[in-house]
């Protein structure tokens, strides 16, 4: 195993120091270090942070592998800054097994960019009327402990209380996608004054706070664990502030567009911009942003949605809902919260390590802990080109802007994944 010696790196943005990696871990940090053996990295100007960890990626694997495969998306998250993601459920057959579960692991495994944790379904088929076997998915060779239907929510509300009460034997999670079905029947982007004057369907913001509302509650009776998936809205905040100060077992993620984007790129009819919950309000952005700096919401969580160009080059109605996010995540961070490195390592590696209890990951490079980390250029700025990105799909709504910030290596137990910029299988 090679060693590596990266010289001057801030750490978290603190002062530079030199970081020597060996053996699978950080062997030493301190100044002015030498290791005849090692490849030197000059890491002027650089930030290292622990490797990045995604609570919400979907891999398409398997089923969709002209979306995405788990080697293609484990190559984008690894460019991204990622050293580990949890694989969403929701592929073709759905993962709602431990025969399924264990064969995305295992291509996550062979893969080797990234550590791939699967989620597994809570319903069969993600059809809402069966809890699956989520026993067996946690005592497989992928030991599942996060389930989730997303895509498609948990309406009914027995179903959820049993899922959450199976849960707690194995100290597990259930990861709501929040959407009251029968308040978003036909819905294609946020309900209010846009989707007034473009007369498309709208989502109400109420269809996702009715369920996080519901389902804090019956988290809190079964005294159990609550992740709800991509928070939206303003009102959402507010009950998650309210359920947090209760002292109920629940956290949350938003994710990085709908920190950015709003519902007014639908008055382009680019379905780039389709995405599911819709993008929202500049109120709701503002209340996002609040909730994650004051940690009302936990984690910033990609929710990578690739799709194949059949599905998003075509009428908006007809559009799939979801964008790419493995690849320009740690930009937007960089854009919406500026150069806040404690809170960005917070938010989008010790957090979300913690909540999906992967262990080797979200821990900041000192001596002794796994090699995981990620090593960021904050003063680059790059152009985001489509044909350029290592997913299979094309649906990034950044095309062409310029992000700052750029991931100059990634490191997993040890061993580089990405280099100068290039990832290295
Ligand atoms: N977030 C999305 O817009 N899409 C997700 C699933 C979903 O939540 O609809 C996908 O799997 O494509």
């Amino acid at each position: 195993m090679t060693a590596y010696l990266i010289k001057s790196v801030s750490v978290v943005g603190a002062e530079p120091t030199d970081l020597l990696i060996r053996d699978g871990v950080v062997a030493e940090t301190g100044a002015a270090l030498s290791a005849p053996d090692a490849t030197v990295l000059d890491g002027t100007g650089l930030v290292a942070l622990p490797g990045l960890v995604d609570l919400h990626t979907h891999l398409r694997e398997p089923g969709r592998e002209d979306a995405e495969t788990v080697e293609t998306g484990s190559r984008a998250a690894a460019l991204g800054g990622y050293t580990a993601v949890c694989a969403m459920a929701n592929t073709s057959p759905v993962a709602d097994t431990a025969g399924v579960v264990e064969q995305v692991w295992r291509l996550g495994r062979e893969a080797g960019l990234v550590d791939v944790q699967p989620i597994g379904a809570v319903t069969v088929g993600l059809a809402g009327e069966q809890l699956a076997e989520l026993g067996a998915m946690a005592d497989s060779a992928a030991r599942v402990r996060i389930f989730s239907d997303d895509g498609h929510c948990v309406a009914d509300p027995k179903l959820m209380r049993r899922a959450l009460e199976y849960v707690k034997a194995f100290d597990g999670i259930i990861a709501q996608h929040a959407e009251e079905p029968r308040l978003t029947e036909g819905a294609q982007m946020h309900e209010g004054e846009v989707s007034t004057r473009l007369g498309l369907t709208g989502w109400p913001a109420v269809a996702e706070e009715a369920i996080i509302a519901r389902d804090v509650l019956l988290a809190e009776h079964v005294g159990s664990r609550l992740h709800v998936c991509h928070v939206s809205t303003a009102g959402s905040v507010e009950v998650l502030r309210q359920a947090k100060a209760r002292g109920v077992k629940v956290t949350a993620e938003v994710t990085p567009h709908h920190l950015l984007l709003t519902d007014a790129h639908a008055e382009t009819y680019d379905p780039v911009y389709k995405v599911n919950p819709p993008l929202r309000t500049a109120t709701d952005i503002a209340a996002l942003r609040a909730a994650l700096a004051e940690g009302v919401i936990d984690i910033i969580a990609t929710d990578h949605a690739p799709h194949a160009v059949e599905d998003k080059e075509c009428e908006w109605a007809y559009a799939r809902p979801g964008m790419l996010g493995l690849e320009t995540a740690l930009s937007i961070a960089l854009d919406v919260l500026g150069p806040q490195w404690d809170l960005i390592a917070e938010r989008m590696s010790r957090a979300p390590a913690r909540i999906a209890g992967l262990t080797g990951h979200g821990l900041d490079p000192a001596p002794g802990v796994p090699a995981n980390l990620t090593l960021v250029d904050p003063a680059a700025r790059r152009v985001i080109e489509p044909a350029e990105l290592a997913s299979r799909s094309r649906n990034t709504p950044y095309a062409r802007m310029t992000l700052p910030g750029r991931i100059v290596a990634t490191f997993l137990r040890g061993e580089p994944t990405v280099l100068d910029g290039k990832a290295i299988k």
